[in-house]
């Protein structure tokens, strides 16, 4: 890389990872729903996927949170937790009752397995750098394409929300947190390290591509909630 004269690193990770970070932002799964016409078994199966990602998401900011540099890291990080295995969880309770999804014994598709595999090892095999860098690219991509759809709210109300909650203060800040992080671990890495933390953010955000494409599997049984035939 040419150093960081005129841009921090996480603007370089990024412009580094244009065209994969472009594919995400233009994925069918993000263009559905900013045309209102992501079509409810893709809505569905999507949600499952993410409910099931809960857990794993806590596991990955608990490496973060045991791994940081410092007490200040692991303040904000508690917060994150907490949000995620509280707040995160109820609205998921909500979301399963309106949509009628159930619970299933059904294996989870290989590309989420995947994205939740690949995620948690760069986590528990990485250092604090490599995390924030592998959330940064989850969240900032999330919030990024969220403030864009929500500018037309989706009548569906549970989408809605979800697209809501990406695109609010709270969420953004958090990208943002990650964003000074990266940035700020920058000022510790040699050259060939800051390359890595691209590759790193790269690789998540293929990870994200496939696990959005799973939801269009038709051959994944939706689980239908008792009484919701
Ligand atoms: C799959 C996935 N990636 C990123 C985010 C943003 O937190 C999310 N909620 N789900």
């Amino acid at each position: 890389m040419t150093g960081l004269d005129d841009t921090d690193l996480s603007t370089w990770i990024r412009t580094e990872n244009k065209a994969i970070w472009e594919a995400m932002q233009t994925h069918r799964f993000v263009t559905d729903i900013e045309k209102e016409q992501l079509p409810r078994e893709v809505l569905c199966r999507y949600f499952f996927f993410e409910h099931a990602f809960v857990e794993t998401a806590v596991q990955i900011f608990a490496y973060a949170l045991l791994k940081a540099p410092g007490f200040a890291q692991r303040r904000r990080l508690i917060a994150t937790l907490s949000a995620l295995s509280e707040a995160q969880l109820v609205w998921f309770q909500d979301c399963f009752a309106s949509l009628g999804i159930g619970q299933t014994g059904e294996a989870l598709p290989p590309a989420v397995t995947a994205f939740a595999e690949g995620m948690l090892a760069i986590a528990r095999d990485g250092d604090y750098a490599d995390i924030v860098a592998i959330m940064l690219a989850a969240e900032w991509m999330y919030g990024t394409w969220c403030v864009r759809a929500h500018r037309r709210p989706s009548a569906e109300p549970m989408l809605r929300s979800w697209v809501q909650l990406h695109a609010e203060p709270e969420f953004l800040d958090g990208a943002d947190w990650l964003r000074a992080e990266v940035n700020r671990e920058a000022a510790r890495l040699n050259d060939a390290q800051r390359a890595r933390l691209a590759t790193l953010f790269g690789r998540a955000l293929q990870l994200e591509i496939d696990f959005h494409e799973a939801a269009y599997d038709s051959t994944w049984p939706v689980p239908k909630a008792e009484g919701n035939a």
